[in-house]
């Protein structure tokens, strides 16, 4: 059987203590449209024991990154183990805007999936090929760099998901085809295999991000080895997080 689905919420740098009435509204909506799937929103790191206080027992809370170390002077950064102490289960770590903005590398990514472990968190390695490489079709190359490059060795389905988020798709009302993504998350289906065994392989949850939306959620969620998605400027609206949550299919027993 297919993994539980996650439909997690990356609200990126948006949300002030004032601006609460969302998550109240998502708080409200998860049991009905989340049954049978986990829910999860990452809201920036100032709300994050706020919004762990209003979504406990309704969803899952994440930090949207992490440094490496546990302690000391990296001024503006903010430990895993600081993340875990409010409440959080989670971190997105690699997402492109890190990678492009910050000039985030594999092997940073990679250390800091093994900080998430370290403090008992769940990582979301982001990974996603920049409009050239989709165009020049070298895209499944790029792809397995990331992943091979991104991911420690001891990866199983309780500590890592994978989120294939193309760039050109983030914030753009952009998607690939189904059929592309249905490519992508095969290749990823068939590169975490290799690496990690069937097994393993065959529970880690792979989501899809860039420009998921109520309308197009369903068709993409349905797509084979889809198990949930990151949702960028649509989970900022509860309206449409939920909605999004309740189109997303159950897999088949
Ligand atoms: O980057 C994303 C989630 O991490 C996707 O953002 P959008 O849903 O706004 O395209």
């Amino acid at each position: 059987m297919a993994p539980k689905p996650l439909i997690a919420g990356n609200w990126k740098m948006n949300g002030r203590l004032r601006e609460l009435t969302e998550l109240e509204a998502i708080a409200a909506g998860a049991a009905e449209a989340g049954a049978g799937k986990d829910l999860l929103i990452c809201p920036p790191a100032t709300i994050l024991s706020a919004s762990v206080g209003l979504l406990a027992g309704k969803t899952a809370i994440g930090g949207q990154d992490c440094h490496a170390e546990k302690c000391g002077a990296h001024t503006g950064d903010i430990a895993a183990e600081m993340i875990a102490d409010l409440g959080a289960t989670y971190v997105i770590v690699g997402h492109s805007e890190r990678r492009g903005e910050h000039q985030e590398t594999d092997a940073k990514v990679r250390a800091k999936v093994e900080a998430a472990w370290r403090a008992g968190l769940v990582a979301i390695v982001c990974i996603g090929e920049s409009e050239e490489d989709h165009e020049a079709g070298g895209k499944l190359d790029v792809l397995g760099r990331q992943l091979s490059g991104s991911l420690p060795d001891g990866v199983s389905a309780a500590n890592t998901v994978v989120a294939y988020e193309p760039i050109w798709a983030i914030g753009s009302g952009r998607t690939p085809t189904t059929a592309d993504v249905a490519e992508v998350h095969g290749f990823l289906r068939e590169a975490l295999s290799e690496r990690f065994g069937a097994e393993v392989a065959g529970g880690i949850r792979l989501l899809y991000g860039g420009s998921v939306k109520p309308d197009n959620a369903a068709e993409l969620l349905a797509v084979e080895n889809v198990d949930g998605a990151l949702i960028g400027g649509a989970s900022l609206k509860a309206e449409d997080f939920i909605a999004i949550c309740r189109a997303c299919p159950l897999p088949a027993e």
